[in-house]
């Protein structure tokens, strides 16, 4: 596991839209051979879509080639309700970049058939050859996606009830009001996340500071599910001071020597 340490939430979008920057362009994508994205929501990554937009503008980046994934979407909120994953990508992403309609994937929340939305989206997955990145966010319980804790650390795309602490979190998005906030989502599993050739999570925040500890410091576990990435081989976490106030500071220390000695940019 990499951990990149950022001064700040600005320097994390600043990394993380760099990074995405540097594989998709290295990867230099066909339409026979896309750039496979998988990608997140909520508040943690939508400073980086600004940056790759901004890439994009500059001429510096096409997603012309470039398929997309989203990690999940709530059950039961229609496409254009504000706060569907749905309307956040197109608003603060998809609308602003040359990616063509038909590459974009997104789980539908309303599907009558939630069996074979999960499988088929899992099959289109299988069918592009994979998820090259798959970029996420984390949950202050530590879950990814919406794995809430104890799911399984081998699960698929699928249905998951939310914890009372996600709702509680996620209340703020819909007028503080629990009762408003879908109590079901569709998400990718664990295991489809762990499928992909590389993960990048994002982590923002004191807030978040002891599920960090649990992904990087304590033992594998379902309890905090972003600590499946320790049984990945290329996993990065790209997180900002304050995230990492419940770390050792041996860890910390570590790692920033890792990454001044080594860095990822030259
Ligand atoms: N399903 C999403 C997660 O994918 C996201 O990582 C998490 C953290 O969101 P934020 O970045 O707003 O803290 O929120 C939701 O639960």
């Amino acid at each position: 596991m990499q951990l990149i340490i950022c001064e700040s939430p600005e320097g994390v979008a600043n990394w993380s839209a760099n990074y995405v920057k540097q594989r998709i362009n290295k990867f230099q994508p066909t339409a026979d051979k896309p750039f496979v994205l998988g990608l997140p929501t909520g508040s943690t990554p939508l400073k980086m879509y600004e940056k790759l937009i901004q890439f994009h503008r500059q001429g510096d980046l096409s997603f012309q080639n470039v398929v997309t994934f989203n990690m999940d979407e709530y059950v039961g909120l229609a496409e254009d309700h504000p706060q569907s994953y749905y309307y956040y990508m197109y608003q603060n992403f998809f609308n602003h970049i040359d990616i063509p309609r038909e590459n974009i994937h997104i789980l539908n929340g309303n599907t009558n058939d939630v069996a074979t939305e999960c499988q088929n989206y899992e099959d289109k997955i299988k069918a592009f050859g994979g998820i090259e990145l798959f970029i996420g966010g984390m949950g202050e319980d530590g879950h990814i996606a919406f794995n809430e804790p104890c799911s399984s650390l081998e699960s698929r795309t699928r249905l998951k009830t939310l914890t009372y602490s996600t709702l509680l979190a996620n209340a703020r998005f819909f007028n503080q009001d629990i009762n408003k906030v879908p109590k079901y989502a569709l998400t990718v599993g664990v295991g489809t996340i762990l499928d992909a050739f590389e993960v990048m999570i994002l982590v923002q925040g004191y807030h978040k500071a002891i599920a960090l500890h649990h992904a990087i410091e304590q033992g594998v576990n379902h309890f905090w599910t972003v600590s499946a990435l320790q049984l990945h081989p290329r996993s990065i976490i790209v997180c900002d001071q304050d995230a990492t106030l419940e770390l050792k500071v041996k860890t910390v220390k570590y790692f920033q020597e890792l990454e001044r000695d080594n860095p990822t940019f030259n």
